[in-house]
């Protein structure tokens, strides 16, 4: 192949690139890394000449399972309308109307179509059944694909339940959390003062409290819509990571520096909104961990392409196509505690990303272009 991109620090620059190179997998692991004329012998090959090898990406957020169109709702927020969260229950309603299988199969079709977009590794959230069978439901389907399964009974307050949000909190951290924490590794909330369906700083903490009780671990859907306690509160309870990450005052940035929680950028969603991006270039001057993920979903981001939210990070949010990339890959790994993927150093997953181009650059350079595809070995 043309070049290799390892994001082994002990490798050339901060992507730890290789040219000319080869790399070879037993099992489902890399076995050897280096220059192809010094590689050894294999009993399978794959000619990728002229083409670049980067780690699969690492889609970190999102919400595939649902059923439903919203689209109407995406051609109102082309003409201004903004967005609060409202629209969520359109896709509950017809979620919960869903069969199993009607939900498998569109699971199925959204996760094969990130696989031929280059993602290898993807966290899918439930959120769109909002009582205790539909969110179970929704977990026990996304776990079928992926170990990395989110429980979001706390996304917004369902329609039914709108006279009385403490008795929905009551039953997101009682009945729900039970039924749905066998099939899930973490907990998330939509904390956002801005929102009226959303849930507020103390309802966030409690239900992150009890998942961790619960032994999940947590991430935080925070500060999208405007400034609010999100970040803070991620921070606080040791999240692995806060999503969005829009609106950030010096306090959030302060707090994101001095902690492991991990700022996750999903500029599909500012793309998808028309709303402003988020400043990754303050971020990643104050050393904070960035990772950059697709949250695929039917509201705000019904785009599953990692390669856009690489181009838009680098057009629109000032990350270099260097820094991009490896938040797309070792920065979503760290945001989901997985140090088996993001990178090709020996010993890690062999999850290839294949570009019909000779070089990463060619990710933001060719935007729209689908020329990242995950490699079955
Ligand atoms: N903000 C909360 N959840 C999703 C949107 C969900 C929807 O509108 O259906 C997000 O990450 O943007
Ligand atoms: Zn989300």
């Amino acid at each position: 192949m043309a070049e290799l991109v390892t994001n082994d620090p002990s490798l050339e620059g901060p992507l730890g690139i290789v040219r000319d190179a080869a790399l070879v997998v037993e099992d489902d692991r890399v076995a050897w890394v280096g220059r192809a004329a010094d590689a050894p012998a294999a009993d399978r090959t794959f000619d990728l000449v002229g083409r670049c090898v980067v780690p699969g990406f690492v889609d970190s957020h999102s919400h595939l399972v649902f059923a439903g169109d919203r689209s109407a709702e995406f051609a109102a927020r082309m003409t201004g309308e903004p967005y609060d969260g409202g629209g969520i229950a359109v896709s509950v309603e017809a979620t919960r109307a869903a069969s199993d299988d009607e939900l498998r199969g569109l699971l199925t079709h959204r996760v094969a179509e990130m696989r031929s977009q280059g993602s290898t590794t993807i966290e899918i959230k439930s959120g769109y059944g909002l009582n205790v069978d539909d969110e179970a439901r929704a977990l026990r389907l996304a776990r079928e694909l992926t170990t990395e399964t989110t429980f979001l009974g706390a996304h917004v307050v369902p329609p039914e339940a709108r006279g009385d949000r403490s008795a929905y909190v009551d039953l997101v951290v009682g009945d729900m959390l039970t039924a749905c924490a066998p099939h899930a590794r973490w907990i998330d909330v939509f904390c956002e003062p801005n929102s009226p369906y959303a849930f507020t700083e103390d309802e966030s903490r409690r239900v992150l409290r009890a998942g961790l009780d619960a032994g999940l671990e947590a991430r935080v859907h925070g500060n999208q819509l405007g400034p609010g306690p999100g970040v803070r509160l991620a921070v606080e309870l040791g999240a692995a990571s806060v999503d969005h990450c829009t609106y950030l005052s010096d306090d959030d940035i302060d707090a994101l520096a001095g902690s492991e929680t991990v700022a996750t950028l999903l500029p599909g969603v500012e793309f998808s909104t028309r709303s402003p991006y988020p400043d990754a270039r303050r971020l990643l001057d104050a050393d904070v961990k960035v990772a950059l993920a697709s949250d695929c979903n039917p509201g705000t981001c019904y785009s599953s392409s990692i390669p856009l939210a690489i181009a838009l990070a680098v057009r629109e949010m000032g990350m270099t196509p260097a820094e991009a990339l490896q938040a797309a890959t070792l920065g979503s790994a760290r945001s989901l505690r997985r140090d088996d993927v993001g990178h090709l150093a020996p010993g890690a997953r062999a999850d290839l990303t294949v570009l019909d181009a000779p070089s990463y650059l060619h990710i933001p350079y060719r935007v729209g272009v689908p020329i990242a595809r995950a490699l079955d070995l």
